[in-house]
């Protein structure tokens, strides 16, 4: 797949001698949604920062859409709509106004209908003639999003796109992140909250310690880094596992009412069967069991763990 966004050794360095990002390669697809998964600090706002050319690197280099982001920064910065963290707009505008001149600030000619289409999409057209003071958190929130797609960009970052805001509008945004992305859009996505990175993204990158610690598609990294566990209710408390059951990665609860069997959701063989058997040779039988597979957060949780 050809790269929309190549990033080739990327260290920052700040001022203040702290290293948000340590030699970090990275490669985006166009066309895919990805979301890059971190706790707070990692350095996600930083590796925005540089490829829109706001934080400048210490080393190492960044082509969005075959430009330099440092040498070539007004072509390169041209291609990317950024919708930051933070809300800023002028309060004292309208919402046409504010998104009609921020195509004008990237040089694009005047293009009402497309304007109108984007105003639509985000369910804005109706508040086109409203000050933006007037509008509610969430409205305000489109309208950035309005203002970053207003000069047609072919990527788009979301910083914390879900940061703040009702059960309705982080669907809407979803779909409509969607929809960009059918209509050709590279879309990067930081978010903290992993059912974002679960539900949306096509890839996903983890990043800690300005470090990049994994970078897979999302399918594969849940299938080959998720467990499956089958959790037994028994018929009769155990003090403890029998020994002729040790060899078996069981788990008994505190109160010995429970046991669960950890297994490889990949694997080619479960070893549920022969457990199973096993168990009944010892007469421990069980009134009813449930199953559950780790989610992307587990794998995360201990994936980070893992490193600090
Ligand atoms: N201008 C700056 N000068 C010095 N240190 C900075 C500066 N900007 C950010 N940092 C530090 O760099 C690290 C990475 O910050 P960054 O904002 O990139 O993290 P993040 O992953 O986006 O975090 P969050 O999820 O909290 O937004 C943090 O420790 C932060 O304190």
């Amino acid at each position: 797949m050809t790269p929309v966004i190549s990033i080739r050794g990327l260290t920052k360095t700040y001022a203040s001698g702290f290293q948000a990002l340590k030699n970090v390669n990275l490669e985006i697809h166009r066309g895919e949604i990805f979301a890059l998964l971190g706790p707070n600090g990692a350095g996600k706002t930083t590796l925005i920062g540089v490829t829109c050319g706001l934080v400048n690197p210490s080393l190492g280099t960044v082509e969005a859409a075959g430009h330099d982001v440092v040498r070539d920064f007004r072509a390169a910065r041209t291609k990317i709509g950024l919708v930051p963290q933070e809300i800023s707009t002028d309060a004292f505008e309208t919402v046409w106004a504010t998104v009609n001149f921020s195509r004008g600030m990237f040089g694009k000619p005047r293009d009402a209908a497309y304007i109108e289409k984007v105003l639509r999409d985000l369910s804005l057209w109706d508040k086109r003639n409203a000050k933006i003071m007037t509008l509610s958190g969430g409205m305000k929130r489109r309208v950035m999003i309005a203002k970053a797609l207003s000069h047609e960009p072919e990527i788009l970052f979301l910083d914390e796109p879900s940061a703040g805001v009702d059960v309705e509008l982080r669907h809407d945004m979803w779909q409509m992140v969607r929809k960009l992305r059918e209509s050709g859009v590279t879309i990067i996505l930081t978010t903290h909250y992993i059912e974002e990175a679960e539900e949306m993204a096509d890839r996903i990158g983890i990043i800690n310690h300005g470090e990049i610690v994994l970078v897979e598609e999302k399918t594969a990294l849940m299938a080959k880094l998720g467990k499956k566990q089958l959790t037994l209710n028994l018929q009769a408390p155990l003090e403890r596992i029998p020994d002729a059951l040790s060899d078996y990665a069981l788990e008994l609860s505190a109160d010995g009412g429970a046991l669960t069997y950890t297994f490889d959701a990949q694997g080619e063989q479960t070893g549920i069967g022969a457990m199973l058997r096993r168990l009944n040779e010892h007469g421990i039988d069980f009134k009813s069991l449930q199953s559950s597979e780790s989610s992307l957060e587990d794998i995360f949780v201990s994936l980070v763990k893992k490193k600090s």
